[in-house]
């Protein structure tokens, strides 16, 4: 074989170097037959709107930089609706899948924001350009612990924020229930040990304590909770003091009959609010009525409210899955003072947690929040099985859906069968601000939830004034963009990035010039991130520069603009991060930068989830041992070394294993991830003794290796010897390292399972995995490709008839976020992914000499020369390479079949 040197060949290449942009767009896309588009979603066009003259720029604060004004349109748009309130009477359960022109969407009203405060700031030097190369996705799921990150890593997430959960999940909840029995109000009411409000049960004792066990804690140590126990105080004792009969009443109407009028009632007694937005009565009275639904509506629309009033109503508890813990904490901060909460999160102590279910046990805690994960444990699982009635809420339950933008499949679990076979669900109220018509199909058959109970509005709320424009010089345009009207009167602006690196040079680049930010994204410390949040919060600084990792749980109601310097990965991620713009009803600039380059990039991330048939049945093969009495035994996958080995990301190996757990047969059934790997010295017994003693270490002795002194051994192995659990195991060490005995160390985090049944035929089951899972990577390619379209349609597609002008798109982004929501087929998508490469045979060719000395599957090329990393292929051995990222812009399974020819030529030829 002809390796010319042990470089890649990079010197060797076909292809002339890398453009820094990518080759300009084919002449003309196909264009858009919008008369059928809007025929196909019934939808009424939309008047043109008159513009009104901008508010002049405020003369106070000249500009440092003479900038060319940014050609957005004189605003601000017309508001269609200002009523701010649902007749409550209405009773009927609304269904409108296409009705987004015609909603009602009620609260907002058309308010200008004033402009305040623009402060001048530091020094720092301004970066040229941004490397993007060097940059880091982020998406909005939990980082891996310890992990470290490929930049363009598509599944960099976020850090579950350290907080002392103690605190957070059970007294700082508590601290605002006390609030009033510092009154003497509630003191000797709460809810009793049937979960129903009113006297006895020794609620307030209980409060009592607790709340002395906070104060005797300080200040320091509760740093998080106290932040939140101090501003519900605050915020209590500015209220009027409800009394307790008066509330014990009303609860008690509600109950009896929950009619407008005592819900209203209850409304107004516990939140101060007048009448119910949009959708909220009919999802509270679906959950009195013990009716499983789903609730589809607009971020900001106050979904929370659909479970909190029937918290506060019905006995029982009520548990509320989340997907991350930020969220959870900002949710149980968010609680009314009257609702007592508690958290579940995997950065607890085993005592900490069986604290929490104590609690809820006793009947202290009325909303629970937990993560889906949480539905492995057996402790958990057995003490909400024992509660006479519970409430399942699932938020963003598009999580639940693989055709979703964030598919979780810890959230599988939550199915309607295993649900009512664990614990006692009295009903499930599922709420997402962003499902497909597929997405919302699959939460509905997995939670047998009938269409006749879904609730949907308008996924979009119509204050939002949406804008987009083309990218020249991106840093620039954006400076030219806040300097301009409206943005440069907006007070709270956030910047959304797509990667870290990119925060902290544009937050830089905006603090030299006089625009006072910040960045956020999940490689801050947590500390960091809450200090850049509450400065926000207080309008301490203008604007955040974020990543996806902010926002989730945001509710600072008067972010008046939401700017995106990339292109979202989707429109439901578009339509989330908008979403945080003006909640509190008026009107609000999205702005949106579009170019090519974000786009090529982004989509080959796509991606990088996907595996092939032969990866999927080396993983079965390794999955189910050919041991013939492997059923009932307890097996581990050490996370790491697994997603080498296979060249699969964590994510996708969870995935897997949930898939053969929850799919149409149980193969196995999946356990707590543990550390398998366990080091264990012994102090004071000779461990021949002990193990006359302790049969566990007969076991260990028996399954260890002796390394200097040391005995080191697999749970797992062990727990099978002794056919016991893992966690029983450990439990035993445990009590051994408290008498003395040893001490331990455990290592190598581990996905651990139980095999149910053996698969009869591992071809055809790694064919079915593959499939559905080639399905779901193509999924993530028609989102991505969805959003471009949207933003492509709008600046060289729109006819401009519908009332769209210069950079504003509202009416025609609208449409195409209504049909995309609908799932009408996208008919007008402008093909600008390369479908062949005279180069890139070549190029293949090239790279495999040059690289003799690896082994490739067709995909790994692929990858490679889309710039994606993979745990078999780190980026910081391949991205070096000549090659690395240099066919983004040609589709992905085009690259794949030409390295698959390549490959079998090559082969051929070296065993030749
Ligand atoms: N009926 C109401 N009248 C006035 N304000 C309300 C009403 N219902 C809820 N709100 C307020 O609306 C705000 C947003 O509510 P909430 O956080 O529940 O929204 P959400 O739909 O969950 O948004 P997201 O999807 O972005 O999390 C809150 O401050 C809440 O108090």
């Amino acid at each position: 074989m002809d390796s010319d040197s042990g470089s890649d060949g990079s010197h060797v290449s076909a292809t002339p170097p890398r453009q820094t942009l990518p080759p300009p767009p084919p002449p003309k896309p196909p264009l858009v037959d919008s008369t059928k588009s809007r025929a196909r979603t019934k939808t009424k066009p939309k008047p043109s709107k008159k513009s009104k003259p901008v508010p002049s720029r405020n003369p106070s604060k000249p500009d440092l930089v003479q900038l060319e004004p940014f050609p957005l349109p004189t605003l601000p748009f017309q508001i269609r609706r200002p009523s701010d309130c649902v007749p409550s009477t209405s009773h009927s359960v609304e269904i409108l899948r296409a009705g987004f022109f015609s909603s009602n969407y009620a609260s907002f009203s058309k308010v200008r924001r004033p402009l305040v405060n623009l402060e001048p700031s530091g020094n720092e030097p301004v970066p040229s350009s941004i490397p993007d190369s060097a940059s880091k996705v982020e998406t909005a799921e939990p980082r891996k612990p310890g992990k470290k990150q490929h930049p363009n890593l598509i599944g960099a997430s976020l850090p579950m924020p350290s907080v002392k959960l103690r605190s957070c999940g059970n007294e700082g909840n508590f601290v605002r229930l006390n609030l009033n029995g510092k009154r003497k109000r509630f003191v000797n009411k709460g809810w009793n040990k049937n979960g129903r409000f009113g006297s006895g049960g020794g609620g307030g004792r209980r409060y009592k304590r607790r709340r002395g066990k906070l104060e005797r804690k300080g200040e320091g140590e509760e740093e998080t909770i106290m932040e939140s126990g101090e501003l519900k105080l605050t915020e209590c004792c500015k209220r009027k003091e409800i009394d307790c009969n008066v509330m014990e009443e009303v609860v008690a109407a509600a109950l009896v009959e929950p009619s407008d009028e005592n819900l209203v009632k209850l409304l107004k007694l516990i939140y101060g609010y007048d009448c119910f937005r949009e959708g909220q009565l009919e999802a509270i009275k679906m959950v009195l009525a013990g009716k499983s639904s789903v609730v589809v509506l607009p971020t900001g629309a106050g979904k929370s409210l659909c479970y909190q009033l029937p918290a506060v109503i019905l006995p029982g508890i009520t548990l509320v899955v989340s997907p991350l813990v930020a969220l959870m904490i900002d949710q149980l901060r968010q609680l009314p003072h009257v609702i007592s909460g508690g958290l579940l999160s995997s950065s607890q102590t085993p005592e900490e947690a069986s604290e929490t279910l104590n609690r809820l046990r006793q009947g202290t805690i009325k909303v629970l929040f937990v993560s889906p994960e949480r539905f492995l444990n057996d402790e958990f699982l057995s003490t909400i099985s024992s509660m006479p009635a519970v409430s399942l809420v699932i938020d963003e339950a598009h999580c639940i859906s693989e055709w979703s933008h964030n598919f979780r499949p810890s959230f599988m679990r939550l199915r309607a069968s295993l649900l009512c076979k664990t614990l006692n669900v009295r009903s499930v109220l599922a709420m997402t601000a962003t499902a497909t018509t597929a997405t919302l199909d699959a939460i509905m058959s997995a939670l047998e939830i009938p269409y006749t109970n879904l609730i949907q509005k308008a996924q979009l709320r119509d204050n939002l004034h949406l804008s987009v424009s083309l990218v020249k010089n991106r840093m620039k345009d954006l400076l030219i963009l806040m300097k301009s009207h409206p943005f440069v009167e907006v007070q709270s602006i956030i910047i959304y990035c797509k990667f870290q690196s990119e925060t902290d040079l544009i937050s830089r680049y905006l603090n030299d010039n006089n625009i006072k930010a910040k960045s956020y994204h999940s490689g801050i410390t947590a500390k960091e991130r809450s200090r850049v949040q509450e400065l926000f919060n207080s309008n301490k600084i203008r604007v955040v520069v974020a990543t996806v990792a902010f926002g989730m749980g945001l509710n600072k109601s008067d972010v008046g603009a939401v700017i995106h310097y990339s292109l979202p990965e989707s429109l439901e991620e578009y339509v989330q991060e908008v979403g945080r713009a003006g909640r509190d009803g008026r009107l609000s600039y999205c702005h949106l930068f579009y170019d090519n380059e974000t786009y090529f990039k982004l989509r080959s991330l796509m991606h990088s989830e996907g595996v092939d048939e032969y990866a999927v049945n080396k993983f079965l093969r390794e999955v189910f041992p050919a041991d013939n009495n492997s059923c009932g035994k307890i097996y581990s996958l050490i996370k790491e070394s697994a997603s080498r080995r296979f060249d699969m990301k964590e994510e996708v190996i969870l995935t897997i294993l949930t898939r053969l757990e929850l799919g149409d047969v149980q193969y196995l059934q999946l356990l707590p991830q543990i550390n398998a790997t366990c080091t264990m010295t012994f102090h004071k017994t000779p461990p021949p003794f002990l193990a006359q003693k302790v049969s566990a270490i007969a076991v260990i002795l028996k399954r260890s290796e002796n390394k200097h002194g040391q005995y080191v051994f697999d749970i797992p192995t062990v727990a099978n010897d002794m056919r016991i659990t893992a966690i029983e195991l450990t439990n035993q060490m445990y009590n051994l390292k408290l008498m003395g005995e040893i001490t331990y160390e455990m290592k190598d985090l581990a996905y651990c399972y139980r095999i149910v049944e053996v698969p009869t035929d591992l071809l055809s089951l790694s064919a079915d995995i593959t499939r559905w899972l080639s399905e779901v990577e193509n999924c993530k390619v028609r989102k991505i490709d969805a959003m471009f379209n949207a933003a492509y349609f709008a600046l060289n597609l729109c006819d401009k008839m519908q009332g769209c002008s210069g950079a504003d798109h509202t009416p025609c982004l609208q449409r195409k976020i209504l049909d995309y929501f609908a799932g009408v087929d996208s008919t007008d998508f402008c093909k600008k992914i390369g479908q062949s490469s005279p180069f890139l045979r070549a190029d293949i060719k090239v790279f495999l000499q040059s690289n003799s000395q690896a082994r490739f599957t067709p995909r790994a090329i692929a990858r490679l020369l889309h710039g994606i990393a993979s745990p078999a292929y780190p980026s910081t051995a391949w991205s070096k390479t000549h090659f690395w990222g240099r066919y983004m812009h040609i589709e992905f399974k085009v690259v794949m079949e030409a390295a698959k020819a390549e490959l079998k030529n090559f082969v051929g030829k070296d065993m030749l």
